[in-house]
């Protein structure tokens, strides 16, 4: 387990006072955390709620009044209100861990928003990637945010509505250029709707839905510069980009789908990742990579968590400490993405499956209106658990990040998925 911090439950306006006492505003309905109680006092219970009672809390020592900031989250933080709606605490059939993730921590629901952002594909692009295996970048622009969100396609199937429309005056080159065409590009071709022999996709493509394939993998990604690119072994985010690329690059390639064993591992009886995509018929799968480091807190903010937990504090209490919620990350433009690249319900109500081990996220991803709908869920299991510690991350650290993401023992949590 984790070692917990002793600076849990910061006291220091009334460090005698009991943290239960203390807490009183926030029962009852206590699910709706608003910007305006976001004081001192909302994160002590908070704080308390984090460790799962007011016993715990009551033994913790205060925190000294030098090691707390004396400002109260700005409004501009994001996720500076979270709402659980009634929605968010459904269970989801293949939730097979959610009840004891609630036991040992704070709601870490993601915001629902109230409707959908608009959100336009601006260019896409293949990239052959080293591992042999090619899939296609997509760039998005939304009106919620100024951020460059992504979508990774891999397979010839998923195409962006909002991409293939054809915009005033372009040229077939201007099509070309911003990625709005089928098939292959290559030296001398002139047309963006004509590629023998992938002339069966008219520029709007047919769109997954109509080929009688297996449902795709989706994978939710949030950025995490430390995990992906300056190789933390503090979280996992890098070997879980890594996974998902690859069982996609699997699904892209086999109409035959993915075999799930009872440990949530994937059997990998395909071949290696070396055809081209545009050779592949297979259902594929989307990442789409979302521009929210630090579950949203930015990467300024987590370099802070960072040194908290240096201090002794889980990834949890150190956003707390830092008076941001657990989990400021929202889905409302994954949603719409997936809509945009025809896997929303209106086109696909057969429904996605979506790779990930947090239920939350099911019921965040699939919308406010259930604009997606997601089938099943594929769990993400830690390589280092699947495999006694032969593979995966090597890390005496990626094991308290672990357990503080699901709540409970890392056996437990393979017990869990063992017996759903
Ligand atoms: N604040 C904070 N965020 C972190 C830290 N380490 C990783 N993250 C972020 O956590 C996010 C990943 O979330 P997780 O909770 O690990 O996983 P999840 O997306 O909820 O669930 P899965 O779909 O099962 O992976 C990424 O945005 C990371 O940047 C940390 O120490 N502090």
């Amino acid at each position: 387990m984790a070692e917990k911090s002793p600076y849990i439950a910061p006291q220091p306006r009334r460090p005698n006072v009991p943290l239960a006492a203390l807490d009183n505003s926030d029962r009852g309905d206590s699910s709706t955390i608003t910007p305006e109680s976001h004081g001192i006092d909302s994160h002590r219970s908070l704080l308390a709620r984090a460790l799962g009672n007011e016993a715990s809390a009551n033994a913790t020592p205060a925190l000294p009044e030098s090691i707390i900031s004396p400002a109260f989250t700005p409004p501009s933080t994001p996720g500076g209100s979270v709402v659980i709606s009634q929605q968010a605490i459904r269970v989801h059939p293949h939730d097979a861990s959610s009840s004891h993730k609630t036991q040992a921590h704070v709601p870490k629901g993601p915001k629902l928003m109230e409707r959908l952002p608009h959100v336009e594909c601006i260019v896409r692009a293949r990239i052959p990637t080293t591992t042999g295996a090619e899939m296609f970048l997509h760039l998005y622009q939304n009106d919620a945010d100024n951020k460059e969100h992504l979508a990774i396609v891999f397979g010839n199937h998923i195409r962006s509505r909002s991409l293939d429309r054809v915009q005033e005056g372009e040229t077939e080159m201007d099509r070309m250029i911003r990625g709005a065409y089928v098939g292959r590009l290559h030296p001398g071709r002139v047309s963006s709707r004509f590629d023998e022999p992938h002339s069966s996709l008219g520029p709007e493509g047919e769109g997954v839905a109509k080929q009688g394939l297996q449902a795709p993998l989706v994978r939710i990604h949030s950025e995490c510069y430390t995990g992906e690119t300056a190789w933390s072994a503090r979280c996992d985010c890098g070997e879980q980009l890594d996974e998902a690329a690859r069982l996609m690059s699997m699904a892209s390639e086999s109409a035959a789908g993915l075999s799930v064993n009872e440990d949530g591992s994937i059997s990998d009886n395909t071949s290696p990742l070396s055809s081209p995509v545009s050779d592949n018929d297979g259902p594929g799968g989307v990442i789409i990579y979302l521009r929210q480091e630090g579950r949203g807190i930015g990467l300024g903010e987590k370099l802070k968590a960072y040194n908290l937990q240096d201090l002794g504090s889980d990834t949890v209490e150190a956003n707390l400490l830092l008076r941001h919620p657990a989990d400021a990350r929202s889905y409302g433009l994954a949603t719409a993405m997936l809509v945009d690249l025809g896997l929303g319900a209106d086109a696909y109500p057969e429904g996605i499956r979506l790779l990930t081990n947090n239920p939350d996220k099911v019921l965040a991803v699939e919308g406010p209106n259930r604009e997606v709908r997601v089938k099943e869920r594929v769990a993400m299991i830690p390589i280092a658990w699947r495999t006694g510690g032969q593979k995966g991350i090597r890390s005496r650290e990626i094991e308290g990040y672990l357990q503080t993401k699901v709540g409970i023992p890392s056996q437990a949590y393979v017990q869990a998925f063992d017996s759903s």
